[in-house]
C-alpha cells in the first residue's frame, strides 16, 4: 500500500521551504506565508502530521495483516519529505508492480481528491511508465460509517464536558477547510458544482443525526490567498461572534474537515477559534478528530477489503461514489470530481 498525505515540516528550517512548496503556482500573497510560518514557529517548526500519520500506518499495518494482507504500507507526501516521488521510486526498486493508494482527505474537490490524483500521476513520470507500479487510488470516505460513527462519538463527548445547564444551550458548530469558489465551480461526479461543500455538508448531517443533534452549523476555516479572491464562508471566527450576538452561550466544534490534529487544528482551532470564544466569554470544547479513533484505521482496513474483495461500499450518503481510480487518470475522466 501506498499512504499518501499532505506532508509538514519537521523543523524550523524546513518551514519556509514546505510553504513554498504548498503554495507553487498558486495566488497566495507572502504576508499570508509569513503569517501561517509563525503558526508553524509556535510548535517548534514542527507540524504533528507526520508523526499522526506514521502512527496511523503502524496500526494499519496490524490491522491489514489481521485481515490476513501482509502487506508493507509506504509512506509518500505531496508536499513534503518523503515526497511521493521518492517513494514511488523506492517501490519500483523493491519491485512492487501495483499498490492501493490510501490518501489522507475524506472529501471529493480539487484539494482533496483530484490533486492526490495529480501527485500519483507525477510520481508515476518521475519513475517512468515502464517501471513505476500501477496505483490504484481508494474512493472518498466522507460518509463512511466507521468515520461517521468516529466523529459522532468525538461530539458526544465533547458535549459531555459541560455542565448540564451550558450543555443544554451549546451550539454544534462543524468546521472544514475553506476553498476558493473558484474550486468549487467545478462539477462533481454527479456533474453538479460545490462537490466538496456538499460533501462536507453531508458529514455533517450525518454525525449531527448520530448524535441526535438537529439544529447546527457548517463554517469554514483556514483561508489564504488574497482578501479579494472570494472562498468558502462564514470562516469560523465570524460565526462565533455571530453566535454570541444571538445569545448562544457556548460552542461544540467538530472539525469533521480534518481527519487528524494537524497544523489547522492545534492552532486556528486550539488557539484561534478558542481565544475568540474567551473574548466573547462563550463556552468553548473542540471535538477529537477520526484519526484518533480506532475505527478510522478500521475504516481504511474496510475500504481495502471493498477493493480487494468486491465488497458493496459501506456509505450512508446518497451522493454517488467517486474519488477512486488507477494511475492519476483524472477522476473527471471516470466521472470523478
Ligand atoms: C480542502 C483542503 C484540505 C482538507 C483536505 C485534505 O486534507 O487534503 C487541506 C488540508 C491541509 N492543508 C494543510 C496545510 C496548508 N494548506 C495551505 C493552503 C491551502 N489549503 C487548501 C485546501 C485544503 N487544505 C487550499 C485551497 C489552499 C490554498 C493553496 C492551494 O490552492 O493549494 C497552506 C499554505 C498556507 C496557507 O495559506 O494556509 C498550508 C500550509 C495541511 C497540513 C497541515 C499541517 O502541517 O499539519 C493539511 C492536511
Ligand atoms: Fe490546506
Amino acid at each position: 500500500m501506498l499512504y499518501l498525505s499532505f506532508g509538514g515540516p519537521e523543523g524550523p528550517e524546513e518551514v519556509r521551504p514546505f510553504l513554498e512548496n504548498v503554495t507553487r503556482g498558486r495566488n497566495v500573497p507572502p504576508e499570508r506565508l509569513d503569517e501561517v510560518a509563525e503558526h508553524y514557529h509556535h510548535f517548534g517548526g514542527v507540524s504533528p502530521i507526520n508523526r499522526l500519520n506514521r502512527e496511523v500506518m503502524v496500526s494499519l499495518t496490524s490491522e491489514l495483516a489481521g485481515r490476513g494482507w501482509d502487506l508493507p504500507v509506504y509512506f509518500g507526501n505531496r508536499n513534503w519529505h518523503p515526497l511521493v516521488e521518492d517513494t514511488v521510486e523506492r517501490m519500483a526498486a523493491d519491485g512492487v508492480r501495483r499498490a492501493l493508494v490510501f490518501a489522507t482527505s475524506a472529501w471529493g474537490g480539487y484539494s482533496g481528491c483530484r490533486q492526490y490524483h495529480e501527485d500519483i500521476a507525477r510520481a508515476r513520470a518521475a519513475v517512468g511508465q515502464d517501471r513505476a507500479p500501477d496505483l490504484v487510488k481508494l474512493r472518498q470516505f466522507y460518509d463512511h460509517p466507521l468515520f461517521v460513527a468516529a466523529n459522532a462519538d468525538a461530539v458526544t463527548n465533547a458535549y459531555a464536558e459541560f455542565d448540564e445547564a451550558t450543555r443544554a444551550g451549546a451550539r454544534l458548530v462543524f468546521t472544514a477547510h475553506s476553498v476558493p469558489l473558484s474550486a468549487e465551480e467545478r462539477p462533481g461526479a454527479d456533474g453538479r458544482s460545490s462537490w466538496y461543500s456538499r460533501q462536507v455538508h453531508e458529514s455533517a448531517r450525518l454525525v449531527a443525526e448520530a448524535v441526535g443533534v438537529a439544529d447546527y452549523d457548517v463554517v469554514w476555516q483556514s483561508r489564504s490567498g488574497p482578501p479579494s479572491v472570494p472562498w468558502l464562508e462564514p470562516d469560523i471566527c465570524d460565526h462565533l461572534e455571530r453566535l454570541h450576538t444571538e445569545k448562544v452561550p457556548a460552542v461544540v466544534v467538530s472539525p469533521v474537515g480534518f481527519v487528524s490534529d494537524h497544523l489547522e487544528v492545534v492552532w486556528d482551532l486550539d488557539n484561534e477559534a478558542a481565544e475568540k470564544a474567551q473574548e466573547l466569554g462563550m463556552g468553548y470544547v473542540r471535538a477529537s478528530t477520526a484519526g484518533t479513533d480506532p475505527r478510522y484505521v478500521r475504516m481504511i482496513g474496510d475500504l481495502v477489503a471493498e477493493h480487494v474483495e468486491g465488497h458493496q461500499a459501506r456509505k450512508l450518503s446518497p451522493l454517488v461514489q467517486a474519488g477512486c481510480a488507477t494511475n492519476g487518470t483524472l477522476c473527471v475522466a471516470q466521472g470523478c470530481c
